[in-house]
């Protein structure tokens, strides 16, 4: 699998740190709030993970799955929503976790569907921003890393569904696109 790194963008040590950042500063503001922790499946999961060990609150957490519509391509910007929240959230702090936010259409999307649904409030953290790509207004809460326009693969982020558990986040050689 790690043949087809070109480089390693972010090390593990890296992501630890400052996902210990994150977690220090969420704890700071959410402090007496009741907080829903959202991840993104699936490529927030090994994030969230990290992170919620690294929020010294209660807190309760849920996942949403969403998928953009049609094959080949996000842009289009209709999204559905293939698992939806267990409950409903109107007495809560709904922190949305992202892996990614890229064109920013899924999160642009997602902030509007949730706050339909009148939860106390509704913030993101997303672990990268790649914000050259963005196609419409939306800024995350909290970022990990501010990243370069390159496809970026693992903690958690994928190709074709693999590369998700590399421990790094990295960019793929080309070789990786051809025989895939
Ligand atoms: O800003 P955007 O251009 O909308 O892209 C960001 C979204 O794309 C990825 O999800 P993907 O649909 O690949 O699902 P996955 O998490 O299961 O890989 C990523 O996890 C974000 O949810
Ligand atoms: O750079 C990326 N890598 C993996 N998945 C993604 N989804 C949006 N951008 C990316
Ligand atoms: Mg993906």
């Amino acid at each position: 699998m790690e043949e087809y790194i070109g480089k390693v963008l972010i090390s593990k040590e890296e992501l630890a740190k400052r996902v210990a950042e994150l977690g220090a500063q969420i704890t700071r503001d959410y402090e007496g709030k009741k907080l829903l922790v959202l991840g993104i499946l699936k490529g927030a999961v090994p994030f969230m993970a990290d992170l919620i060990r690294e929020i010294k609150l209660p807190l309760a957490y849920d996942f949403m799955a969403l998928s953009s519509y049609g094959m080949s391509t996000k842009s289009s910007g209709v999204v559905r929503i293939l698992k939806d929240l267990e409950r409903s959230v109107d007495d809560v702090h709904i922190l949305v976790v992202e892996d990614i936010v890229d064109t920013g259409l899924t999160l642009k999307y997602l902030k509007e569907n949730l706050k339909a649904r009148n939860p106390l409030s509704v913030k993101v953290v997303t672990l990268l921003d790649k914000a050259a790509r963005r196609q419409v207004e939306v800024y995350p809460d909290y970022n990990g890393f501010d990243i370069p326009d390159e496809f970026v693969v693992g903690y958690g982020l994928d190709f074709n569904e693999e590369y998700r558990n590399l421990p790094y986040v990295g960019v793929l050689k080309q070789e990786a696109y051809e025989v895939n």
